[in-house]
């Protein structure tokens, strides 16, 4: 299966919630499915705002933690800056060399982006260069509230631009889910968009703020049922078997 990149419109737009509630989803649905942070800032792992932490207890994998990320930076930053106040540079070739390993080991890898499309992980490369490198197909992350469908359709066009195919977008974070407004967000990014809304996930308080695995748990039973009643799943599984998109 072509790996997947899931982006976002934004940072703290909720890729890291939608990539834990496909993981999990597509699991239960028996496909083999591994997720992966390339590079992670702002926070340090084994804490509960850590991707790595929350790609683990959300999806439910069995692997530590530690592999689920490749590189940890402290600084609330964008990688290559993150990197470079630590006198540090990111070796982009064996992330790629790392990402096509990762892929060849799984059905799906689901790889999660650091912040928005065109964010620099290097000097010379951008996040989106990673996932062109690895062949990916992209999933897009975006907002519920007025102003996303222009910045949901300028990342299709910067994503396509670069030959990156659009495999389907999920808007996150609804607070009111029955407003007229979010459909008509809907149709407006699928007409121009030309790609698939997969779901709209609403707003849903309660990640644990705690590292405690019975919290973990009991809200990835929780975010798992507002995935699985969500996401149109089977667009999703089309999307992972990459038929049809
Ligand atoms: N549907 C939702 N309802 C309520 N809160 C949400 C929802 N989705 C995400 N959040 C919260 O918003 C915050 C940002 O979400 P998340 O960390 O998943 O974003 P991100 O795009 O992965 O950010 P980053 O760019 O840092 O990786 C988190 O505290 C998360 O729990
Ligand atoms: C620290 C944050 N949560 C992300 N991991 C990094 C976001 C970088 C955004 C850079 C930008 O687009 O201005
Ligand atoms: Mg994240």
């Amino acid at each position: 299966m072509r790996p997947l990149f899931v982006t976002g419109t934004d940072t703290g737009i909720g890729k890291t919630r939608v990539t834990y509630g496909l993981a999990s989803g597509l699991r239960k649905r028996h496909i083999q499915t591994q997720t992966w942070k390339p590079v992670q800032t702002g926070v340090r792992t084994g804490t509960a705002e850590a991707d790595s932490f929350r790609l683990k207890w959300g999806s439910g994998a069995e692997e530590e933690e530690a592999h689920l990320v490749s590189v940890t930076l402290p600084d609330p930053l964008a990688p290559w800056m993150a990197a470079r106040r630590r006198s540090m540079k990111l070796d982009y070739e064996q992330l790629v060399e790392e990402g096509r390993q990762r892929a060849s080991q799984t059905d799906l890898l689901i790889m999660e982006g650091a912040g928005g499309l065109l964010v620099p992980l290097t000097e010379k490369q951008l996040i989106a260069d990673l996932a062109i490198d690895l062949e990916m197909s992209v999933l897009i992350v975006a907002r519920a509230g007025l102003g996303t469908v222009n910045h949901t359709l300028l990342t299709i066009e910067a994503a396509r631009s670069r030959g990156l195919q659009v495999a389907g977008i999920v808007i996150n974070g609804m607070l009111a889910t029955q407003r007229p407004e979010v459909q008509e967000n809907r149709e407006m990014i699928e007409h121009f968009g030309q790609c698939k809304v997969l779901g709209l996930l609403p707003d849903v308080q309660g990640e644990p703020e705690t590292t405690s695995p019975a919290d973990w748990q009991s809200w990835k039973e929780r975010w798992d049922e507002v995935c699985e009643q969500n996401l149109d799943w089977t667009l999703v599984l089309g999307l992972a078997k990459n038929a049809g998109m």
